[in-house]
């Protein structure tokens, strides 16, 4: 019989990611890992009792107060392993009171979003929607949709991070006519790739804008009717970052009304009413405003997929394992966010 050293819990393994489990478990013969397929909440919180460890990614939130983040200490547990390179699910201030060290993925793939930003782009740049839409009408006129090309655009990209700063390094390697760049942290690395710039710059010159700002209580609907107002009419504007961060009703008046030409829309407020469901034979769906912008013709939809490729699902999961041991080994893992 094997003697366990160390016991995890996963929460929330959703079916695509267990195979990578499964194969971490085999390369650590000596840790048990159990997992299932539920959110860590106040409710479910006790199935963490007599594990040493635990890993979680879900994109609802935690819980409210602090309860929680006490139960987990009171079972002797001392971290938690997000597997997601977001952290909004996570009360830290809570976690940090209750002696839990949290950690992410930050850099499972920073690349995965950048190609998925460029996907959406690409999609508004060249109109695709739109010539999707005349194709299944059999209407192949395309009168109206002539495409700007990439050297003549502007780009601004709103949170120059990791996945931001990738962003840039496509879109200059494309020879966009210029990157701006605006961060509340400039980084000197990536001087080279980006202009670094007002908020209130990119608003009023980029001809597409890209979100790429983490979530937090200051960075909520940071984008909203003031600043779709200042974008040009022919602005194409893309979120591939977090959902609350932009004001969904905003949007869809900055569309209706003709202030902004088309919108790239990745992740969106509120999206867990419906992400990760089927509602396939049903007429209507519980987020109404996502039929709204389904029925526009100027706007690409992906259902928070920017982060899904082979490579990314494998380093989230075996990178939240690795961290999770670490920490529950004694050592520190490079991937803490609340110390
Ligand atoms: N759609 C998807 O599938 C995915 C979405 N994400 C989201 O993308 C976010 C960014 O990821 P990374 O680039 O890895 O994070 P990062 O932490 O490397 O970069 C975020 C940047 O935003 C900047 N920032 C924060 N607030 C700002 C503000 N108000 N104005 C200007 N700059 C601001 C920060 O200083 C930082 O440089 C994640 O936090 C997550 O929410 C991440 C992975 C997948
Ligand atoms: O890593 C992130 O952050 C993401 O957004 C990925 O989609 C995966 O994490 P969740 O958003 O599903 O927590």
């Amino acid at each position: 019989m094997v003697d366990f050293l160390k016991k995890i819990l996963a929460y929330n393994i959703l079916d695509y990611e267990r195979e990578f489990v499964v194969e971490w478990a085999a390369e650590h013969p000596d840790v048990q890992v159990d997992f299932n397929s539920i959110e860590l909440h106040d409710d479910t919180v006790h199935l963490a009792e007599g594990y040493d460890g635990i890993d979680y990614r879900q994109r609802s939130q935690l819980t409210d107060g602090s309860d929680l983040y006490k139960k987990l200490h009171d079972y002797g547990i001392h971290q938690l392993a997000l597997r997601s390179a977001g952290v909004d699910s996570c009360n830290l201030k809570y976690a940090k009171e209750n002696g839990l060290t949290v950690t992410n993925v930050p850099s499972y793939s920073p690349r995965a979003v950048a190609e998925m930003t460029l996907t959406h782009a690409m999609n508004l740049i060249r109109h695709i929607p739109q010539f999707q839409k005349r194709i299944r009408q059999n209407d192949y006129v395309v009168n109206g949709l002539r495409s700007k090309e990439i050297s003549n655009l502007t780009v601004g990209i709103i949170g120059v991070g990791r996945i931001g700063s990738t962003v840039a390094k496509i879109f200059k390697a494309l020879g966009a006519k210029r990157v701006l760049g605006n961060d509340i942290k400039e980084n000197d690395d990536f001087r080279d790739l980006v202009d670094y710039t007002t908020k209130e710059d990119i608003y009023k010159n980029a001809d597409l804008i890209t979100m790429h700002t983490y979530m937090s209580d200051q960075n909520y609907h940071m984008i909203g009717k003031d600043q779709f107002g200042k974008m040009k009419n022919t602005a194409l504007f893309i979120n591939c970052s977090r959902g609350p961060i932009v004001d969904t009703d905003a949007l869809v008046n900055a569309l209706e009304t003709g202030q902004i030409a088309g919108a790239g829309i990745d992740v969106i407020q509120d999206e867990t009413k419906i992400f990760n469901q089927s509602f396939v034979g049903e007429d209507k769906i519980p987020l109404p405003v996502y039929t709204k912008l389904m029925n526009m013709d100027n706007v690409f939809l992906t259902p928070h997929v920017a982060f899904y490729t082979d490579h990314a699902v494998k380093n989230m999961v075996k990178q939240s394992l690795d961290d999770t041991l670490m920490e529950i080994s004694g050592k520190e893992s490079p991937h803490r966010i609340n110390v």
